[in-house]
């Protein structure tokens, strides 16, 4: 029998009910559901995983909407719970949602949200760009060509302004993953012949390389007030183009939601592994060390070794970069598909400069990348090799006894993707085997429990599934949370494109009017996607 459960309540006269099974970071997320008539209800009963019945209690007879976390099994019982209490919607606060059952919501009509990573706008290249022309009443198109660092296509832009127009938005063919909000547009005047003539300087912030840049000027001499008549006006096309050098590293990768964090995290592990920090910080906290020893904690160092990665999705790929820029190590990497933007970070693209370019310009030996064939290739080449897949059918113990006899004797695997991907107990056998075999682990097999004999095991680091623990990424991952379920309430439609869910962050401004990523949007047959919601924010 479910105990009752304690809870905090925000705005209690709010028309819609909300939950939240955990308190999360940040405050920003309550406010976000308080300001649009939510009553907030936060569970705050002091029991880390809270069980189906405990849920239960929680939807009650009436909720609109649940948050909820990874350590909960959000199948049926629940979603049908929710269902019969009028939800619409259910988050993960989480990117991974492997412990929700999206075909049982869907079948119970509940939308399933998660915190996906976001592909943010920062400032990447800054190029300035002078030109001219403009007379009077005059229209200057400007189309540039960018590399879409993300989808690794170029995308192509268009926008026409006037005279003293600051850009505020520029919009084109395909403006995924691209934010020129940045934008501005200065104007100064020039005295020359015939009139009044301006250099426009365009100041671009973008974080994509502009590669090549076409100004089409329309210009119309129109009667005015200098005396010349040119009747209904004459219109006249100038094209110029200038291709504007990229700046060194072809695809700048900016911060994501949970991107940097959780890869920051596997490549601590990574490098606490290969250098025995944490047996070294044991060693000397229990008061052993009593002198400088050629052989005490002798490790492994990292550059020139090779590192792998298995699943170079996002964070894969930003662990990867990690470890290549970091430690100037060479890619080999494992994934379903190609991530041809991983492999120009390390060799380059035509007309710009890659890290390997880099490197070598500087006297040093260049970094290479290989896509393996298969997994085993990445395991039995690599020297340190980092897990990255989501937890499928297709992942569930790819790594097992078979496998881990392929590795080098003295590699380290770090896991920061989702525990079963591992057979840990074959792991543990491996690690008494082999001593000099280091793993680093965030997740496990049944979290929150090691399988037995794992945390004896010296050469083993193991830390609380704290990957995406830093403020900014658990306050964003809230916020996405509570965005997803007060969407569905509203009634709003689903955000186009979860990997750019920057706008739905900014502190400084209200979100948009969208769910930024319900994973079973189509299933439920809420195919419309928002494209472009700047114009029409929440509020
Ligand atoms: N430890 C933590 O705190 C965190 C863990 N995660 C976990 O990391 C996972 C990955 O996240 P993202 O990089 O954002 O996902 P992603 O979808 O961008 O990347 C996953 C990659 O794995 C590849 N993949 C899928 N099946 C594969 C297979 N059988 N063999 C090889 N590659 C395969 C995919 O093609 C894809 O490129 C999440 O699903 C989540 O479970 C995510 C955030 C934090
Ligand atoms: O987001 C996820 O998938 C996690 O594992 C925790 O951040």
């Amino acid at each position: 029998m479910a105990q009752p459960v304690a809870i905090e309540v925000w705005n209690p006269n709010g028309k819609y009910r909300v939950i939240s099974t955990k308190p999360m970071p940040g405050t920003r997320w309550i406010n976000l559901l308080i300001e649009q008539d939510c009553r907030v209800e936060i569970c705050t009963q002091k029991k880390t995983i809270l069980s189906v019945e405990d849920i239960i209690a929680l939807i009650g007879d009436k909720c609109d909407g649940v948050i909820g976390q990874l350590t909960e099994d959000w199948g049926d019982t629940l979603f049908s719970a929710l269902s019969k209490a009028g939800g619409k919607a259910f988050s993960n606060m989480a990117v991974g949602y492997n412990n929700v059952d999206v075909n049982a919501a869907t079948k119970y009509g509940v939308a399933v949200g998660n915190t996906p990573c976001s592909y943010g706008s920062k400032l990447f290249c800054k190029a300035t760009m002078s030109f001219y022309v403009v007379e009077l009443n005059v229209a200057v198109s400007l189309h540039y060509l960018c590399h879409d660092v993300r989808l690794n296509s170029i995308a192509r832009y268009t926008k026409e302004f006037q005279i003293g127009d600051t850009v505020g938005s520029l919009e084109g063919d395909d403006t995924a993953g691209c934010s020129d909000s940045d934008d501005e547009v200065r104007t100064e005047t020039v005295p020359i012949e015939n009139g009044r003539w301006e250099i426009l300087e365009l100041c671009c912030k973008r974080h994509v390389p502009i590669l090549s840049l076409t100004l089409k000027f329309i210009y119309r001499r129109i009667a005015s007030s200098l005396g010349r008549t040119v009747g209904g006006g004459v219109s006249r096309t100038l094209d110029a183009s200038l291709v504007i050098p990229s700046p060194q590293s072809p695809a700048e990768f900016v911060l994501r939601l949970s991107v940097e964090t959780t890869a920051e995290l596997a490549a601590s592990l990574s490098l606490a592994a290969a250098r025995r920090i944490v047996e070294a910080d044991e060693f000397m906290r229990a008061g052993l060390y009593d002198g400088w020893l050629p052989h005490l904690f002798v490790g492994n160092l990292l550059k020139g070794q090779i590192v792998g990665v298995i699943g170079a999705g996002r964070i894969g790929s930003a662990y990867a970069r990690m470890m290549v820029e970091g430690f100037k190590m060479n890619l080999i990497y494992y994934d379903l598909y190609q991530s041809t933007r991983l492999e120009k970070f390390v060799t380059g693209m035509s007309g710009s400069l890659s890290y390997g370019q880099f490197l070598k310009a500087n006297g040093e030996q260049p970094v290479t990348w290989k896509r393996a064939s298969s997994m085993e290739e990445v395991l039995r080449e690599a020297d340190v090799i980092s897990l990255h897949p989501i937890l499928d059918k297709t992942t569930y113990h790819l790594v097992n006894k078979d496998s881990l006899a392929v590795m080098k004797k003295e590699a380290i695997l770090v896991n920061c993707s989702r525990g079963p991907v591992i057979d840990e107990v074959a792991l543990v056998e491996h690690l008494k085997q082999n001593p000099m075999f280091r793993v680093g682990l965030d997740v496990f097999e049944d979290e929150p429990y090691m399988k037995p004999g794992l945390s004896e095991m010296k050469n083993a680091i193991v830390v609380p599934h704290i990957a995406s623990a830093s403020k900014w990424t658990r306050e964003g991952m809230a916020t996405l949370a509570a965005l997803n379920v007060l969407g569905k309430i509203k009634g709003y439609p689903v955000w186009s494109d979860p990997n750019r869910v920057d706008l739905f962050l900014d502190e400084n401004s209200p979100p948009p009017a969208a769910s930024p990523s319900i994973v079973n949007a189509k299933a439920l047959g809420n195919i419309i996607f928002v494209l472009h919601l700047l114009l029409h924010p929440l509020y």
